[in-house]
């Protein structure tokens, strides 16, 4: 039987389901923090900003990213952060043309409320956050129904992604697939079904690891899949993986643990494998200049929503570049595009390392 496509546009669905973050963070930068009154009198550094802003810097680079997305504030040649001509008009209060006022009536949203929180804090508000540590609290991963509910969510987003990524992405060579934080399975499952003799292990906790199991068996792939309860900061593997997949996991994560999880795994790569982190990618910026991206645009608003629910946020390009490189691998030229702004970046481990 033919494999079954989506037909229409997924990444429109999703960045029109995730637009209203823009909306949140430009109400939270107009009424709490001011930042049209603290740039009116002159660009700033990156530094200087943040802290007139009394910002951690995870919350400054979510918030002054998608300002920069929507273009009300641009970064100089000099690095400093400044408001653009459109920016000073709509929220440097001594312009006769700026919507401060109109903007405020988006206090009375509890979603601005609760993304100032966020804000504030550089954690996420509510009592849910969808990440594990092994020394860390109780985790939503590990309540069987929060997180039952997180891995068909995300096994949604797959159905629409995994035909692109298998139809792409050439693992000819490799007998051993290990996707880690791979919950549903459904990448792994689509790149099995292409390649006849590969295995795979999925790292997760336990209750996406029981969904996985029921698509496994589903596909018929019970005998080339394991299962593999374990956290994905350390999970050792008992066999050297010519491939791991880190797909939407990093962006979970803070930057030190994000860039720990890439060094752990290059470690655990055989010769020649490779370390593939597919994520929605925000745009690089220039070694040296603040870490504020251009955008685009729709991933701006999904890193806002992710800073809302775990300890991350989504990377840029360049980031995801020097923390592959700095574990030693080096970067494949090809980067596979994929629905929702996802890009796969691959670390290849050399044959004589
Ligand atoms: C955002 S989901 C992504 C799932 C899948 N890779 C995808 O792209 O659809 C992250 C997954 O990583 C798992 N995960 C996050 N932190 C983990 C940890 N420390 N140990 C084991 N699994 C973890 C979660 O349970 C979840 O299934």
């Amino acid at each position: 039987m033919p494999e079954m496509l989506p037909q229409h546009d997924t990444t429109r669905f999703l960045d029109d389901l995730r637009t209203a973050q823009i909306s949140n963070l430009l109400v939270a930068a107009v009424i709490e923090f001011d930042v049209g009154r603290v740039l009116a009198a002159g660009p700033l550094l990156y530094d200087d900003l943040r802290e007139r802003l009394g910002l951690a810097d995870r919350s400054a680079i979510v918030l002054l990213t998608a300002l920069r997305s929507i273009d009300l504030i641009d970064v100089h040649a000099d690095h400093r952060i400044g408001l653009t001509a459109y920016g000073q008009e709509k929220m440097d209060p001594d312009s006769p043309f700026h919507l401060r006022g109109y903007l405020g009536l988006g206090r009375f949203s509890g979603d601005v409320q609760n993304m100032i929180q966020c804000l504030r804090d550089d954690a996420p508000a509510g009592n849910v956050s969808f990440v594990f540590h092994e020394d860390g609290p109780p985790s939503s991963l590990d309540d069987t129904e929060t997180a039952d509910t997180l891995t068909r969510a995300m096994a949604d987003r797959a159905r629409n992604v995994a035909p692109m990524l298998a139809a792409q992405l050439d693992l000819g060579q490799c007998k051993h697939l290990v996707d880690v934080g791979g919950a549903h399975g459904l990448y792994s499952l689509a790149l099995l079904k292409k390649y006849p003799g590969l295995r795979a292990t999925i790292i997760d906790r336990g209750p996406p690891l029981r969904v996985a199991q029921e698509y496994a068996e589903a596909a018929g792939c019970m005998d080339r899949v394991t299962f593999r309860l374990d956290d994905a900061h350390h999970a050792k593997l008992d066999d050297p993986a010519d491939a791991v997949l880190l797909a939407n996991l990093l962006h979970d994560y803070n930057e030190a643990d994000a860039r720990a999880m890439v060094q752990h795994y290059a470690g655990e790569l055989a010769r020649g494998g490779c370390l593939m982190v597919l994520d929605s990618l925000l745009e690089s910026v220039p070694e040296g200049a603040p870490p504020v991206s251009a955008g685009p645009r729709p991933v701006a608003a999904y890193s806002a929503l992710l800073f809302s629910i775990c300890e991350g946020r989504c990377y840029r390009r360049d980031e995801i570049d020097r923390w592959l490189t700095d574990a030693g691998l080096s970067i494949d030229e090809a980067t596979i595009s994929l629905p929702a702004h996802g890009a796969l970046v691959t670390g290849r481990k050399d044959w004589k390392s």
